[in-house]
């Protein structure tokens, strides 16, 4: 929790506690239905909560925004974004319905009115959103194929509507087709831990 704190001292009570409660959540689930690989779990909040919140470092999402998390699994990184953006909306989605049970049970249970959690491939989605945000799913080109369509131009952002993922290794091949509308972040400017050596935020305008 201080690894967050230090990061994002604005945090709010609220924030704050639910922050608190995903450690406990999250090793409950986890013990169930693997979303976090075990050996990972007592890195909860570096690894995956903070990680997560490296998005909050390249764009703070204006009130209203609409962003889906593609290949959510048990929650990430749409769970951490939508306690930091309570005024935004998080959909959820993930092709499999055991993990989507983890992230829906997860925001149930920090009482999160701003996340709905859908069991669909994203190519089948219709609806649209300024954002699309995803973690280790699939190749850039992938996640531009499955899911441009719904993501409408313009937008209200300190950012244009497109693409923001996590990525991590060696990405300049992947990132080819698209640098003319890529911008990219290392995480390790942001926060200070070596497990975010060669990680980047990655932003692709539509
Ligand atoms: C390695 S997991 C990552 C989960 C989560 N984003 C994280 O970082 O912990 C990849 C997830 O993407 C989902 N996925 C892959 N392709 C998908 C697609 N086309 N539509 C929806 N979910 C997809 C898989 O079911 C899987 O749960």
């Amino acid at each position: 929790m201080e690894s967050i704190l230090q990061y994002f001292p604005e945090l709010t009570s609220v924030q704050r506690a639910q922050l608190a409660k995903l450690e406990e959540l999250y090793k409950h689930w986890n013990a169930q239905i693997n979303v976090i690989s075990r050996k990972d779990i007592d890195n909860l909040m570096t690894h995956h909560v903070l990680h997560s919140l490296a998005i909050a470092k390249v764009i703070n999402f204006a009130k209203g925004t609409r962003i889906m998390d593609i290949g959510t699994g048990g929650g990430f990184p749409g769970i951490p974004l939508a306690i930091f953006f309570p005024s935004c909306h998080f959909t959820l989605v993930d092709s499999i319905a055991k993990k989507t049970k983890v992230a829906m049970e997860v925001a149930k249970a920090l009482e999160l009115s701003n996340i709905d959690v859908v069991t669909s491939r994203a190519e089948n989605l219709k609806e649209e959103w300024d954002f699309v945000v995803s973690r280790a799913v699939a190749p850039v080109s992938k996640l531009m194929a499955w899911t441009q369509k719904n993501i409408h131009e313009g937008g209200i952002n300190n950012l244009p509507n497109g693409l923001i993922c996590l990525k991590g290794g060696d990405i300049k091949e992947e990132l080819k087709p698209y640098n003319k509308w890529a911008t990219k972040w290392k995480i390790d400017d942001f926060f200070e831990d070596e497990y975010f050596a060669e990680k980047y935020v990655i932003h692709i305008a539509v």
